[in-house]
């Protein structure tokens, strides 16, 4: 089983609800779901997420649906969430798919869906139309729906729309990228989001995040979560292991 983390230095605090968040370098990866969902995903990389995911006490994997079952057990015994995505990448998907792909994760075991909002529909002002299609897969689902609102696609105004709209959709959490489009995500686009969004509304960040340094500013803006692919991720486990003074884990992954 996971277990508890054994350093309590801190180093960045910010407040959630009612509570105080205490982030720090040691409890950072507590925050990381560990992503395989880009197109060309191979078995080797979900299994990758999985030993990463183990060795370094991160919050999830998630990959796409039709590898859910594997991240599941490859798992067993950790204490880790399961998560896959919906109307992935690009959001432009009919409701009803959505709901019905969403229905079947959770049969299935997920503990989290990533969905896309429809970003067209978004652009084009049909907000009804969006807000609704979020708020039919956040009803049709028990368990916490991440929406991701695209912000390499959206200006600084639109990022604050989007993120409220989520907020009044009903949605637990409002998330930045799928990190297909190019622009990554930044401390600034997080606390906008956080902004908008207010209180109830959890902030992930995803998307081309590629230091600690940003992950930390990133927390003080607001973020409670980072999605990290797999084939970025390496960087920021290995700049971890160093400033924590302790052997790079990564390398008993691979050989492993
Ligand atoms: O969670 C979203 C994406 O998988 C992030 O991918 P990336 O870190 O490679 O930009």
């Amino acid at each position: 089983m996971r277990q508890a983390a054994k350093y309590h230095q801190k180093i960045k605090l910010f407040e959630s609800s009612e509570v105080h968040i205490m982030v720090s370098l040691e409890t950072l990866s507590d925050m990381i779901d560990i992503t395989a969902v880009a197109a060309d995903t191979r078995l080797a990389d979900v299994d990758r997420i999985c030993d990463i995911a183990k060795a370094y006490h991160c919050a999830s994997t998630i990959t796409l649906p039709c590898y859910l079952a594997r991240t599941m057990k490859n798992t067993i015994g950790y204490e880790l969430l399961h998560g896959s995505v919906t109307g992935f990448p690009y959001g432009g998907e009919l409701t009803s798919t959505k709901v019905y792909e969403a229905k079947q994760l959770e049969l299935l075991g997920a503990q989290e869906i990533d969905m896309v909002m429809n970003i067209g529909a978004f652009l084009s002002g049909n907000l009804k139309y969006t807000k609704q299609d979020i708020t039919a897969v956040c009803e049709a689902v028990k368990v916490p729906v991440k929406v991701i609102i695209e912000t390499a696609l959206l200006d600084n105004t639109q990022i604050a729309k989007a993120s409220e709209l989520v907020a009044g959709a009903g949605a637990p959490w409002v998330k930045s990228s799928t990190g297909f489009h190019g622009k990554p995500t930044t401390a600034e686009i997080v606390r906008i989001m956080k902004d908008a969004a207010g209180e109830a509304v959890k902030v992930k960040a995803a998307g081309g995040i590629r230091d600690l340094d940003t992950m930390l500013e990133m927390a003080e803006a607001g973020a409670e979560r980072f999605g990290l692919g797999v084939r970025s991720c390496e960087s920021i486990f290995l700049e971890l292991d160093k400033r924590l003074g302790r052997e790079n884990l990564m390398e008993y992954i691979t050989a492993s």
